[in-house]
């Protein structure tokens, strides 16, 4: 093939760097060539960046492509992106340029998160950051400008969802002996009791655990389950955590609710806007721990997601059936 003639394959997104080092690129570099942006594009940078693409790879990216969008992008055939879901695609849109659409598995995404869930836990908890910051500073240990930290033996862990990720976030709180009590929407005494936890009212939930963390799915029912009622039913102390969907918190009550120190200290992966504006209320409160949406963001779910780009690039670009097609 000459190099006039070679298709053009785009990745953009973020950690798409990481994506390319893990995978076995050399197969797609023999058949063509690869272009690579390092951060999420938008607007006329993005047309830019894509006007001559043949493929497009969204790695964990939200770019909405839509029908305005491929209107100038000609070129377009094929369009790949990573995991299961990305509802900014409008699949409609490209079903109607007859552009496919092909995705990859997860890999281990729900222990990665699960860990991700322990590492805000327990990071809160100990208050690694601002240990952490102190010492930057110069400063030693400082009993008197830190409060002293809790133990989480004996105390209890409520977990609102209790599916792939709850359960797995349950044992790890029972191994460290908590007692661990959940509610669900159609959550039943029997399902509770098969991961030795304990089927309460989401009021009691909230009420008497000192860790409430969120594994539900988002749905209509459940958009803004935590809201300012619910919220002022935790303890003072307590903290909560989400690394499942912002859409469960009403942002603008959690904010004031962590003003008033009920709950006493959030850890958030997850945010209504993603990437967080840089004027977000939350960046200004101190009794948080943000990480930006890093649950599933592990090197062995790169490794899945570098496996099934190559795969899906390579079926596409030698003529074969197309792996994992969506439309
Ligand atoms: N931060 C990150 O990087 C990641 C975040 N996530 C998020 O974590 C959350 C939990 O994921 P996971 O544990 O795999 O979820 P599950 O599919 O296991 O579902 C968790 C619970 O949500 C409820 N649920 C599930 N599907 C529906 C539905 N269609 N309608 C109503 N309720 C439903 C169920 O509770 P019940 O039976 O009581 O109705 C279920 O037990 C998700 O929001 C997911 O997006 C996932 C991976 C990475
Ligand atoms: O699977 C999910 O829900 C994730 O958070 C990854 O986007």
């Amino acid at each position: 093939m000459s190099a006039a003639s070679r298709p053009r394959i785009v990745i953009a997104g973020d950690a798409e760097q990481a994506l390319r080092r893990i995978g076995n690129w050399q197969a797609i570099d023999a058949l063509a060539d690869v272009s690579v942006h390092h951060q999420p594009l938008r607007g006329q940078q993005l047309v830019e960046a894509l006007q001559d693409a043949d493929a497009l790879v969204l790695v964990r990216d939200r770019t909405p492509i839509d029908a305005a969008l491929l209107a100038q992008l000609p070129k377009l055939k094929y369009l790949v992106f990573t995991g299961t879901r990305n509802t900014t695609l409008d699949l409609a849109a490209l079903a109607a340029r007859s552009i496919p659409v092909s995705h990859t598995e997860w890999g281990p995404s729900k222990d990665s998160t699960c860990e991700m869930t322990w590492s805000l836990i327990l990071g809160a908890m100990r208050q690694l950051e601002q240990q952490t910051a102190l010492l930057r500073s110069g400063q030693w240990r400082s009993a008197n400008a830190v409060p002293l930290a809790g133990v989480l033996k004996g105390q209890t862990l409520g977990l609102i969802g209790l599916g792939e990720i709850g359960g797995r976030v349950a044992k790890v709180g029972q191994a460290l002996g908590m007692k661990v009590i959940t509610w669900s929407p159609r959550m039943t005494t029997e399902r509770a009791a098969e991961h030795g936890a304990t089927a309460v009212s989401l009021d009691e939930l909230l009420s008497s655990s000192r860790v409430v963390s969120l594994h539900l799915v988002p749905t209509p029912a459940s958009q803004h389950l935590l809201n300012a009622e619910k919220l002022a039913l935790m303890q003072p102390g307590s903290l909560l955590v989400n690394t499942s969907r912002s859409a469960l918190i009403d942002g603008a009550a959690l904010i004031t609710a962590l003003q008033a120190g009920r709950p006493g200290f959030a850890a958030l992966d997850v945010f209504d806007v993603e990437p967080l504006p840089a004027t977000d209320g939350l960046r200004t409160l101190s009794n948080v721990l943000l990480t930006p949406h890093l649950g599933f963001v592990t090197e062995p779910v790169y490794e899945r997601f570098a496996q099934g780009v190559t795969e899906c690039l390579h079926a596409w670009l030698t003529g074969q059936p197309l792996v994992r097609p969506l439309n």
